[in-house]
Order: structure tokens, then C-alpha cells, then sequence
């Protein structure tokens, strides 16, 4: 067999703007070399500025994309990332357990940049209950781990007591980013299976240009892990992709502008690595 491109899969929402969601993850897989699939469970009017309307994708569409997908294509690893409404969430967990593709990287995104919100509280419940089992990494950010572990996060301990919490939930690993912060530094910590855990350090890009930061980087360790590398290795490699994406700004729209997904990763990328902060 010659050799064959891992094919990855995002279950998400579509931004208008290209800046977020799909758009992201595709732009993210195809920076990585792997093969991008997208099913889409909502679509969006959106732009730098905000959310302007959201449309979710009936439960039959939904499956009849995912049903496609299971039989053409060999999917190696799947992501998700916005799924709004309960319905869709059980219907992307369901799908999850007929089909064992080994891993699968839950993105819980909840509210977009602009404030909208991207995922109701009925759903946030069900994200809890039925998909973060299910999850070989979960990604979340400040707000969003606070949601899910009922932990207030005010510092570096507060991170630690939340990630340790999600895991206890059963998400086999967890990536705590730290991005919505002020500070000079910006701190992401992860928590691995096994217990081993660390930080990335990494100096704050003073920038409003942040739109699908947090896709980017779940789609960039999805794609990482289909190509074979550790979860510890994926993460800081893609952690050094998004920094890059970020540093390397170019101007879009008028509020939260896009990542550059042409940016190349160089040395100044690279997060230190650190065990204790
Ligand atoms: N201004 C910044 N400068 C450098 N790195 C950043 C900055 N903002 C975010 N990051 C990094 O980008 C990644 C995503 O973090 P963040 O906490 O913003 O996720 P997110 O809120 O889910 O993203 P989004 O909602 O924009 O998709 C993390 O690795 C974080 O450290
Ligand atoms: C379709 C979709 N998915 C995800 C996000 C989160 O991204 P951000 O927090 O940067 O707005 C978004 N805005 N839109």
C-alpha cells in the first residue's frame, strides 16, 4: 500500500467569516497534511464583529452527513466543536459509539468571541453526561472549564483543581487553555491520562486578531494524533502552530480578525514546557 494521508473529521459549525469553526479546522487539518472531512450540524451569519443569526441543521441532515461519511471514508480521528442544541449532541455521541474510530477530541465550545452563545444550558448538560466520556482529549477554555468542573478560576491552582475535575468526569485527557487571561504570559496546562502533567508558556500576542484560536488548536492535535504522535507531543506541536497563526496577524474585518493559517512555524513558536509554574 503506498502511503495513504490520515483522513480526520470535524463535527462543528460553519462561520460566514471564515474565520472560526469549519473554516478553521479545515485550514488547521490542511497546515498539518492530513485530509480534512466536515460535517455540519449548524450554520452561522457571523463576522469579526459577532454572531449574526444561527441556523442548526435538522437531526436527519446531520445523520444522513455522518452516515455518508462513515461509508466512503476511513477516519482515523474526529473533533468537535460547536453542536448547540441537545438533540445534535446525542446525536454526535451515538455516532461516536457505533463507530470506533479511537480518537475523538471534544472541543466544548460554548460561547463565541462576540458573547453569542453556541451551545444552550440543556446541552451544556448533555456535553457533560454523554460526550465528555467519550473524549481521548477535551479542550476547553477558561469559562468553559469553569462550567463544566463548577471550579471558579482565579490562578494557576484554581487551573490544576478544574482540569483534575473534567478528568474525574472521564475525559481521558485535558487541555486547559489559558488564553483568556490579561496577563504578560499566557499559561495552558494539560492534564495527561496517565497523571503526568504540565504547563505551556507562552507570551501574550497583544491582538484582537484571536477569531478560532481554540478550533485551531483542537483541530491542529486531532490532525497531529492521526499522524502518530503522542498526545504530549501533538498538543505542543499544535500549540506552536496556533501561536504562529496568531503572531503572523493579518488584517480581516473590523473586530476579532482571523489567524493566519499560511504562517510558518519557526523556533519562536515553541511554548516552554514547564512542570511547575
Ligand atoms: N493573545 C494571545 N497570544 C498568544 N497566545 C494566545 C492568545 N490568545 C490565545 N492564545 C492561545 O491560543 C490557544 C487558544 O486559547 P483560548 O483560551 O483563546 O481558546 P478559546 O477561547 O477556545 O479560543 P476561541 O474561542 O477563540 O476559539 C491557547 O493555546 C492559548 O494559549
Ligand atoms: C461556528 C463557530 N464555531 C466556533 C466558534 C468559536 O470561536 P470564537 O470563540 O473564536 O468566536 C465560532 N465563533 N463559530
Amino acid at each position: 500500500m503506498t502511503n495513504e494521508t490520515p483522513q480526520v473529521l470535524t463535527i462543528a459549525g460553519i462561520d460566514s467569516s471564515g474565520g472560526a469553526g469549519i473554516s478553521a479546522d479545515l485550514k488547521s487539518f490542511a497546515a498539518q497534511h492530513v485530509y480534512g472531512a466536515n460535517v455540519v450540524v449548524a450554520l452561522t451569519a457571523q463576522n469579526t464583529l459577532g454572531v449574526q443569526e444561527v441556523l442548526m441543521i435538522s437531526p436527519e441532515m446531520i445523520h444522513a452527513q455522518l452516515q455518508s461519511i462513515v461509508d466512503d471514508l476511513r477516519i482515523s480521528a474526529v473533533k468537535s466543536g460547536m453542536l448547540g442544541d441537545v438533540v445534535t449532541v446525542e446525536k454526535v455521541a451515538d455516532f461516536l459509539k457505533m463507530n470506533e474510530f479511537g480518537t475523538y477530541i471534544l472541543d466544548p465550545v460554548m460561547v463565541a468571541k462576540g458573547g453569542a452563545h453556541l451551545l444552550n444550558d440543556k446541552a451544556i448538560v448533555a456535553v457533560k453526561s454523554v460526550l465528555l466520556p467519550l473524549a481521548t482529549l477535551i479542550t476547553p477554555n477558561i469559562p468553559e472549564a469553569e462550567v463544566l468542573s463548577g471550579v471558579t478560576i482565579n490562578d494557576h491552582q484554581d487551573m490544576m483543581k478544574a482540569a483534575l475535575k473534567i478528568q474525574k468526569l472521564g475525559a481521558k485527557n485535558v487541555l486547559l487553555k489559558g488564553g483568556h487571561t490579561s496577563a504578560k504570559h499566557v499559561y495552558d496546562y494539560i492534564l495527561l491520562a496517565d497523571g503526568h502533567h504540565f504547563w505551556m508558556k507562552s507570551t501574550r500576542v497583544d491582538t484582537k486578531r484571536t477569531h478560532g484560536t481554540g478550533d485551531t488548536i483542537s483541530a491542529a492535535i486531532t490532525a497531529q494524533l492521526a499522524l502518530g504522535k503522542d498526545m504530549k507531543t501533538a498538543i505542543i506541536s499544535a500549540k506552536a502552530y496556533v501561536d504562529a497563526t496568531i503572531r503572523n496577524g493579518i488584517q480581516v474585518g473590523h473586530g476579532h480578525g482571523p489567524l493566519n493559517h499560511q504562517a510558518k512555524v519557526t523556533e519562536v513558536n515553541n511554548p516552554e514546557v514547564l512542570a511547575n509554574v
